[in-house]
């Protein structure tokens, strides 16, 4: 136990309760008194230009949230985190997802040992084999050409290679198909390889641990099913050219089958959920090849940069950070929205799920102790404009307040029509349209200036007051995506370090498991589980009566 004081006893968290207690105006009336905001409130890191001008603060609510920030040491933590100290407490661990996008010639030292060379020989291991796949020097056993990448892995060995995936797609060597199965439903790996030829696929066992569950099984049927299944290869060795493993458990790779000189390693300093740009990005690294890889780490590193050396005034992880914490912790927000007005980046909502309810999911602090403040915000979120005409009424006219991200690009990416790209300025001018409608709404007044009856008034009145954060950047590139990436790793790092708790242990997953594994005897053999509680051992028994 420390004696420093708990979060809610600091006064600067009192200060913060009294600033929000006596909060009133609303963003029309900001703005109108402060026109200046709108350049003000603008922070640029990398290709980034974000804009929190419509957010419920002033130049004094910032002072305040900074104090908080300093008082409770973030940049102290951040700078622990950087050199490699252990601050991932419950598992005594370092935390250096930042040593990973490093370049060449950088120092960070674990247990006194220079890790960066060590990543860059994975990094000229990945980007050699990556190479032989795309240009067919790798071949099936068979001798055919590898012309499928299926990755098999969950949570951060799956979120981040298909979210990444999916938002450089315009960059991938399009003469190679990719799948990513996760799910434990035989379903998904069964539509993942129904019309692939097994002599020209490869699978990407990706598990930090190489014990999930999940993982193993969909591993072992892949294995069946390239050598039995209809157009199976018959032998062994086989496995050889068709299986390499992404892993920081070289005994566990090898008890699967799989060559240790076909395995990618990475290290227990690299959490899950910050992973993809370990070797748990080789599926990536063969979409898009190493040096567009390379681009995405540098956009990274550039952020990991800013985050390590800008002043607080100008950090942006920072801000946002603690924008959240205003919400969460001030306002009583519950959730906040990420709506990218991209269709590449329809995982990438998904992706921060796992980044930040799995790292700030948490009800006790670094000592162990309960915390009686809110951590993290439910994260969700689709892209734009497929979310305008769904969820976003409650947004707008609902009772919840809730913090949105907006993300957008100033010119659209790929190799579209013209007349497809042309749709560009349309899709901008809805980003644009929400977030003013957002920040300012439509006042009755406005309403009854149009003529509307009097008892229509009020439905289509909007409030307003929403508050948002823009993130524009001109173009959605590998580096960009890293930029992205980095700058949401850091702002969740941010609240966790506010709020006293540790964002990279995730105990809150393990209760599951051990219980999936104490009931499927019962599911399979009828077996008896001792100390199912009368709902489950129902519905356990309903199971076994509804499959007969
Ligand atoms: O990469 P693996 O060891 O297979 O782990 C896959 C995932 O499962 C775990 O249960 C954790 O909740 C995740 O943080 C992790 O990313």
């Amino acid at each position: 136990m420390t004696d420093t004081p708990r979060l809610d006893r600091r006064p600067e968290w009192t200060a913060l309760e009294d600033h929000r207690a006596h909060w009133q105006d609303h963003l029309r009336e900001l703005f109108a008194a402060d026109p200046g905001r709108a350049e003000r409130y603008v922070v640029r890191v990398g290709d980034l230009r974000i804009d929190y001008s419509k957010h419920l603060i002033t130049d004094e609510t910032l002072a305040l949230l900074r104090e908080l920030a300093a008082a409770t040491d973030v940049f102290g933590l951040r700078d622990a985190m950087f050199r490699g100290a252990r601050i991932n407490v419950t598992e005594d661990r370092a935390v250096l997802h930042t040593a990973l996008r490093a370049p060449r010639d950088a120092v960070v030292e674990v247990d006194g040992e220079n890790v960066v060379p060590g990543v860059h020989a994975v990094l000229d291991k990945m980007a050699d084999f990556a190479g032989r796949v795309r240009s067919g020097e790798w071949t099936g056993h068979t001798g055919k050409r590898i012309r499928n990448v299926v990755n098999i892995g969950i949570g951060g060995s799956d979120l981040g290679p298909a979210m990444a995936y999916e938002v450089l797609r315009p960059f991938t060597a399009r003469e190679l198909t990719f799948r990513f199965v996760s799910n434990v439903d035989g379903a998904d790996l069964h539509e993942a390889v129904r019309d692939l030829d097994p002599a020209e696929t490869l699978f990407i066992v990706a598990s930090k641990t190489f014990t999930t569950i999940e993982t193993i099984t969909n591993a072992t049927s892949a294995r069946t099913w390239l050598l039995e299944g209809p157009h199976g290869l018959g032998d062994e060795k086989a496995v050889a050219r068709h299986f390499v493993a992404l892993s920081t458990n070289a005994g566990k790779v090898t008890d699967f089958g799989i060559d240790p000189d076909n395995m990618f390693e990475f290290w227990d300093w690299v959490g899950g959920r910050y992973s993809y740009d370990s070797a748990i990005g080789l599926s990536l690294m063969i979409a898009i090849g190493p040096e567009r890889f390379r681009e995405m780490l540098d956009g990274f590193h550039l952020v990991d940069e800013h985050f390590r050396t800008a002043p607080a005034e100008a950090n942006a992880p920072l801000i946002l950070g603690l924008l959240g914490i205003w919400y969460g912790n001030f306002f009583d927000a519950q959730s906040h929205a990420v709506l990218p007005y991209s269709h590449y980046l329809s995982k990438f909502t998904a992706y921060l799920q796992q980044l930040d309810m799995e790292s700030n999911g948490k009800s006790v602090d670094r000592d162990g102790e309960p915390v009686d403040w809110q951590t993290g915000p439910v994260v969700w979120g689709t892209p734009g404009t497929n979310g305008q005409h769904a969820y976003y009424q409650l947004i707008h006219q609902g009772t919840k307040l809730i913090p949105a991200d907006f993300i957008g690009f100033a010119r659209p990416v790929g190799e579209l029509s013209d007349v497809l790209k042309a749709q560009h300025d349309l899709l901008m001018a809805n980003f644009f349209a929400q977030t003013q409608a957002l920040a300012f709404g439509k006042t009755a007044d406005e309403v009854r200036a149009e003529g509307v009856a009097e008892a229509q008034v009020s439905p289509r009145t909007f409030q307003g007051n929403h508050p948002t954060t823009t993130i524009l950047a001109a173009e959605l590139t590998p580096s960009v995506l890293g930029q992205l990436v980095a700058l949401y790793e850091h702002k969740v790092f941010v609240q966790g370090a506010v709020w006293d708790i540790d964002s990279f242990d995730q105990w809150g997953v393990e209760l599951g498991k051990v219980l999936a594994k104490r009931i499927e005897p019962a599911l399979t053999e009828g077996a008896d589980v001792p100390g199912l509680d009368p709902s489950t051992a129902a519905l356990v028994a309903a199971y076994r009566e509804l499959g007969k």
